[in-house]
């Protein structure tokens, strides 16, 4: 077996992939000599560290014809695989065309994929679509559309799950927050740099010259000279007065104004609570209906975490609870608002729009560093493939942009409009999935965050998650983790193995919940009172899927909080043959 399970296929098919491309293409890749390439990406010299192919493997084996496991991207490629989908009548077909669960992509890649469910994607058949494409969550915004529509997502995702127990998609609901926007505009309007417009917190206006916003204090949290941006800075107003209940300002970036569009003051944060008297009936909407996680908008302390979680407690609700750092007050207070929290979402839009866009990168790897060492979630979000709202393809910024999410070691990435509302839905979620594939294939493994050691507090669980990496990365293998909690899987993400982490678990609950992160495949599989009987069925399931193969090795962990079969004392790593 190639050492990393994660590419292992693609590793397989090298040398029939030189033999098979043409002279001008061998002439290139010659060109493509190691000594040109950093020392880090060839695995010899980190020997003691997880064994990688080199990038230059890997593009004789994305040029091949035989090469099955990185999936196309080219527009000319990408229609043929749709086509294929479009072929079977009836979505529940998918099952046929599937040979294992190891072909799916969701297995296959580690960094995992976020997809915000919209028009263009809240229907049985693209919910189906999505996940076989290589969704791992579905995103509710709750900004828009009503519980209605919601509910009906949420109960096409849960019906997904029952069906499909190779595969899990978690449910995440993002609310509202204090967001600050324009009103209802009979058709939109065209404005241009030098034009005068006007913001009023009078209800009900909408012409050419002004329009409402849905927030009372706007008047007195905005000042003469201040910077109003539209959607994130698609455009923008510079205030040059105020009366009672009205903004004036002068238009410095133009273009068309609709309905219902998201305002910033740059620079500001609204006086606003982070939790709304809505976001608290969606919340409740979250809880009837067991959603996994929140993501909550604009939280700018951690006191609105730990409000959050008391009342999820006092229902007896097991949601965990994503803040999006997005305020340009959440800044000095990051620290203690990712350490109440379950995990963070770097939520670019308005971060851009409330601070200085430059600083966004910066707080991008900031954040992603802070959750690292204190081993909480993180996901990036906001205009990966923003282009893909309309075009089939990518810019090559938005690859990159991809690709260095993955290498900052987020757990996740999002994709927004792209699936909302975009025209190649599928498309992009697939452009994501090779990118990130593409990129983990060229990443040095198990090195440990700074701290982590810190973060838990449960040193022997720490100490076997450590040396289970170690272990399963000197002997390239997988590992096999039983959990009832998600706790020790979650645990032995965080140490970012060369392999797959393999998470059984009798709690439909956590294999949900642990969709969302970096390197686990949650797999539900009943618990045997004998420890024994339950290790051997899943290496059968594991193998009668394809993910591990008659005589390989793989790490079977039992270690955690709670003790499964093990007495509390007792804990191991096994080094198993399949
Ligand atoms: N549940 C939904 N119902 C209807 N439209 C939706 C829904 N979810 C998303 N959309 C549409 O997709 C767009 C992009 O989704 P996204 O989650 O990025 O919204 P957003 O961050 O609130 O952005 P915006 O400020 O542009 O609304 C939204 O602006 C909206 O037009
Ligand atoms: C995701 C989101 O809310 C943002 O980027 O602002």
């Amino acid at each position: 077996m190639d050492q990393s399970t994660a590419v292992r296929s693609v590793g397989g098919s090298a040398v029939l992939s030189i033999g098979s491309t043409s002279g001008r293409l061998k002439a290139s890749l010659a060109k493509l000599k190691a000594s040109n390439l950093p020392a880090k990406f060839f695995p010899e010299q980190n020997r003691h560290r997880c064994r990688r192919s080199s990038p230059v493997v890997k593009v004789v084996n994305l040029l091949s014809p035989f090469n099955t496991s990185v999936l196309p991207v080219t527009p000319e490629d990408v229609p043929k695989v749709e086509e294929k989908f479009e072929q079977h009548n009836g979505i529940q077909q998918f099952g046929e065309v599937s040979t294992g669960v190891w072909s799916k992509p969701n297995v296959r890649r580690k960094t995992k994929i976020v997809c915000t469910i919209g028009p263009s994607t809240n229907t049985k058949e693209m919910i189906w679509k999505l996940a076989e494409t290589g969704m791992n969550v579905a995103r509710l915004n709750m900004s828009h559309g009503d519980h209605a529509s919601h509910q009906k997502v949420i109960d096409l995702v849960k019906e997904y799950n029952f069906q499909n127990r190779d595969n899990v998609i978690a449910i995440m609901l993002d609310t509202k927050g204090p967001e600050v926007r324009s009103g209802d505009l009979p058709q939109p309007i065209y404005l241009q740099s030098g034009d005068e417009f006007t913001f009023t917190i009078k209800r009900g206006v909408g012409n050419e010259s002004c329009v409402s916003v849905n927030y009372d204090d706007f008047v007195s949290d905005v000042d003469t000279g201040d910077m109003l941006l539209v959607d994130g800075g698609m455009m923008s107003f510079l205030v040059k007065s105020k009366t009672e209940d009205s903004v004036k300002c002068e238009v410095v970036d133009g273009g068309e104004l609709k309905s219902r569009r998201h305002l910033n003051v740059r620079g500001k944060s609204a006086t606003l609570p982070s939790i709304t008297d809505k976001d608290w009936d969606d919340i409740k909407f979250g809880v009837d209906n067991k959603i996994d996680y929140y993501a909550v908008s604009f939280v700018k302390d951690a006191k609105v975490v730990h409000e959050l979680k008391d009342y999820l407690r006092s229902c007896g609700a097991d949601i965990h609870v994503i803040v999006k750092i997005e305020s340009a007050d959440s800044i000095p207070n990051l620290y203690s608002i990712v350490s109440a929290s379950d995990g963070a979402m770097v939520a670019r839009g308005d971060l851009g729009a409330e601070l200085p866009i430059e600083e966004v990168p910066l707080l991008q790897e900031e954040i992603i560093r802070l959750c690292r060492s204190m081993g909480k979630a993180v996901i990036v979000a906001t205009n990966m493939l923003e282009s893909m709202i309309v075009h089939p393809t990518p810019t090559r910024a938005e690859v990159s942009d991809i690709a260095i999410a993955v290498r900052e070691g987020s757990d996740a990435v999002m994709l927004s409009g792209e699936t909302a509302h975009g025209k190649y839905p599928l498309k992009a979620v697939k452009v994501m999935h090779t990118v990130a594939l593409r990129t983990e294939a060229t990443i040095v493994g198990g090195e440990k965050p700074t701290n982590l050691g810190q973060a838990f507090k449960n040193h022997t669980s720490e100490m076997f998650a450590y040396h289970a990496t170690m272990m399963s990365n000197t002997l390239g293998t997988s590992i096999v983790v039983f959990t009832r909690t998600g706790f020790m899987a979650i645990l032995l993400s965080h140490y970012r193995p060369c392999g797959t982490i393999f998470a059984f678990t009798d709690q439909e609950i956590v294999r949900q919940r642990l969709a969302l992160y970096q390197g686990i495949c949650p797999i539900y599989l009943q618990f045997s009172e004998d420890a024994e009987k339950t290790f051997i069925e899943a290496l059968s399931y594991l193998q009668k899927q394809g993910m591990v193969k008659e005589g390989e090795q793989v790490a079977l962990v039992q270690s955690g909080r709670q003790p499964i079969w093990r007495s509390q004392s007792t804990h191991n790593i096994q080094i198993r043959k399949v």
